[in-house]
């Protein structure tokens, strides 16, 4: 089957500042006159894998192993220090929450305007519009700025809308652990259908149950580098064994 993920030796770094400075003047003076000294940071490290079109692979790993970096390089969000990332497909992306709006606009304007980052036009996003505002469940509040809703509203509408347009390719940051558990369900339920379909899923979590239950296939990050890869309750066990031994 065709790659839609080809991650070849990807490396990302950063680069931390070593001093504190108070003000974003004084960063500017110190960096100008060559006085900053940097740490660098490999936050990814020479990472390779493929995903298959309409597989389900899940990143997991400890906080701050660099699982969001990778979706947000593969998304095309950051590009990478070193290495590639090719995608075959169209994207949608839910890697942050709220990004992607535009939090002066409401919930009917963004749809409109989320929709065409994604290629469609208004009929297309007309047609879907009761869809989209039903699974969210915000009728009521169609016409109220974003920047008036909750985390949980905001991440509802995101995962409304990124799920109702269908691209070939979905990226998901935990946002699954947002909103309440009800509508974690919906979520769930949704993503298990349209892998029934043959769209492919990529996400983050730290919930092991949910990894088992949607993923086929899970990628163990630890410290930027690739520790487990393949089915998985295998590599969640692994990961799981690990952290008890106090291994990771
Ligand atoms: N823009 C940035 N500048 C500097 N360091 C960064 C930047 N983005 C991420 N990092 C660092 O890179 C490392 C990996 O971060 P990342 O967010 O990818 O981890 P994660 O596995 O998603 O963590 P979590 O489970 O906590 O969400 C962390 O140490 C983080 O502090």
């Amino acid at each position: 089957m065709a790659n839609i993920i080809t991650v070849d030796h990807v490396s990302m770094r950063f680069n931390l500042a070593q001093e504190k400075t108070e003000t974003l003047k004084e960063y500017a003076v110190k960096l100008l006159r060559g006085q900053l000294m940097f740490n660098e940071f490999y936050a990814l490290k020479d990472v390779s894998f493929q995903v298959e079109r309409g597989e389900s692979v899940a990143l997991i790993g400890r906080n701050g192993s660099g699982k969001s970096t990778m979706l947000k390089v593969i998304a095309g969000v950051m590009y990478p220090s070193q290495g590639s990332v090719r995608v075959n497909g169209e994207i949608a992306p839910m890697i942050e929450l709220g990004a992607g709006f535009d939090m002066e606009l409401t919930a009917r304007e963004n749809i409109f305007l989320n929709g065409a980052v994604l290629g469609h036009d208004r009929a297309y996003m007309q047609e879907h519009f009761d869809s989209i505002i039903d699974f969210a469940e915000l009728k009521d509040f169609v016409d109220v700025p974003v920047k008036n809703y909750s985390s949980g509203m905001l991440a509802r509408l995101g995962f409304a809308v990124a799920t109702e347009v269908k691209a070939d390719l979905l990226v998901v940051d935990e946002v699954l652990g947002v909103g309440d558990f009800m509508f974690q369900q919906k979520c769930q339920k949704r993503l298990a259908d349209m892998l029934a379909g043959d769209t492919t899923l990529l996400f983050v979590s730290h919930n092991s149950q949910q990894v088992r239950e949607l993923c086929s296939r899970a990628i163990w990050l630890h410290h930027g580098v690739v520790r487990g890869d393949g089915p998985a309750d295998e590599v969640c066990t692994a990961y799981e064994t690990a952290m008890q031994r106090g291994e990771v």
